[in-house]
């Protein structure tokens, strides 16, 4: 069998849902699960109807109605009126009306996961019921009754035995007999609340079928024509590898390449199963194939950008050296704020450390710090990691940008630069 993922831009619009439908088409003789994001920038959208509800700020009912439009429109240019999907988005979408008429008590992440989920359940939603129109028997699944995580909102940890069991025992069946279409990014805890993966999960969540279900390959279908040497929205002249290694390819992702996500390739390498990475707009193009076999030689380097970051210096109140028990009260603390560092080093009289900007958690983390410690801080920095990098490539890529912290290994340069 085959695990399919497609991302939010591949869904953003109806042609994009009869594109996917004409891909899957080509693949109709063979047993496929197909994970599906929300459609374009909802998930954006919905983070944003969440801080609206939670601060009581902005127009709470303004951007959910912008939200409904957006898929409402979608579903006028695929479906008659009277299409039974119409009642079941409405159906969805009301978990949300009855969230933000109340006033919100909950935690943050828990109320995220709720509001930001509806996007994968109303994408899926409108993709199975395509399909089905279409003629490709497709059966909708619900995703949070089989990736259980624990109840860490936001970031749900998956438990893989469970998890394992509740694939094993009802998805071959199901996939004798249909297609099965499933949301990305979502997992359900015991007591049947949603949780999220982490952004741009979806890549995950088709890996965790995959590899319960010990599939042939995943495919991810991607806007661009496969994994490149950088980021082609802030490189021109970019390569695409026909092939990476598992290896490569967890190097690229841990450093910050967005086009597949952290925690994707693990699972597949442990079961041999190949990524195939491919452009939605060109399924038959080769893409690349992430699998055992490496690439030898890399004639460009491979460039990953890490934008927002924040670089944090903590000095001793009383100036004296940076020690071991200093060390550790800073990792306590970072790992009591769920920050993870990017990139840290120790001089004498300070430690300095690079990591994501995320406005709650930074607030946090910087509050306990300034109990224990001087704090100095640098924000808008991005971190430029360079792989099989050559030294007069590094000069020419920073170009004039101010250099706040460096540090090369044999294969790997990175530059935290203003
Ligand atoms: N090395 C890279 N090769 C290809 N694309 C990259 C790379 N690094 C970052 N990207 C970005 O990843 C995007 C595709 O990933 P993503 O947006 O997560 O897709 P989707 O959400 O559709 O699954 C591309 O549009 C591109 O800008
Ligand atoms: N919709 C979620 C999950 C995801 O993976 O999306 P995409 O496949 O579009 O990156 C997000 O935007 O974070």
């Amino acid at each position: 069998m085959l695990v399919f993922k497609f991302g939010g831009a591949s869904v953003k619009d109806a042609p994009g849902i009869i594109n996917l439908t004409k891909v899957v088409q080509k693949y109709a003789d063979q047993q496929l699960l197909i994970v599906v994001s929300a459609m374009g920038k909802t998930t954006n959208a919905l983070e944003k109807l969440t801080d609206a509800y939670v601060n009581q700020i902005d127009d709470v009912h303004q951007i959910y109605n912008d939200i409904k439009a957006y898929h409402y429109h979608i579903l006028d240019e695929l479906f008659e009126p009277t299409h039974q999907v119409f009642n079941d988005i409405e159906n969805t979408f009301v978990e949300i009306d009855w969230m933000i008429e109340d006033e919100p008590h909950d935690d943050y992440d828990f109320i995220y996961d709720q509001i930001v989920s509806i996007g994968e359940l109303v994408s899926t939603r409108i993709v199975t019921a395509y399909l089905n129109k279409e003629g490709i028997n497709s059966k909708w699944l619900d995703v949070r009754g089989y990736i259980h995580t624990d109840n860490t909102y936001r970031e749900g940890v998956v438990d893989w035995p469970k998890t394992r069991e509740h694939i094993e025992q009802d998805i071959p069946a199901m996939l004798e007999n249909s297609m099965v279409v499933t949301q990305g990014f979502l997992g359900g805890t015991s007591e049947n609340f949603t949780t999220t993966l982490g952004r741009e999960g979806s890549d995950y969540t088709a890996a965790i079928f995959a590899a319960c279900l010990n599939a042939a390959s995943v495919t991810t279908w991607k806007d661009v024509p496969g994994i490149l040497n950088a980021d082609p929205k802030y490189f021109t002249d970019t390569v695409k590898f026909d092939q990476l290694s598992y290896t490569e390819a967890i190097e690229m992702t841990y450093y910050g390449a967005g086009v597949i996500h952290p925690k994707t390739i693990k699972p597949l390498q442990n079961a041999k199963i190949p990524l195939l990475v491919k452009p939605f707009t060109d399924p038959d193009a080769m893409g690349t194939v992430i699998s055992e076999i490496g690439l030898q030689h890399y004639a460009k380097p491979v460039i990953i950008l890490k934008q927002d970051q924040v670089m944090v210096s903590i000095s001793a109140k009383d100036y004296t050296f940076i020690t071991e028990d200093h060390l550790s009260a800073v990792f306590s603390l970072f790992a009591a704020s769920h920050v993870k560092i990017n990139m840290m080093q120790v001089s004498a009289l300070s430690f300095t450390v690079c990591f994501d900007y995320r406005a709650e958690r930074f607030n946090h983390l910087l509050e306990q710090l300034k109990q224990s410690f001087n704090v100095k801080y640098n924000n808008d920095l991005t971190i430029i990691t360079v792989r099989h990098y050559k030294q007069d490539e590094l000069k020419a890529l920073i170009g004039d940008r101010k250099i706040l912290l460096e540090q090369l290994s044999r294969n790997t340069a990175q530059m935290v630069v203003k």
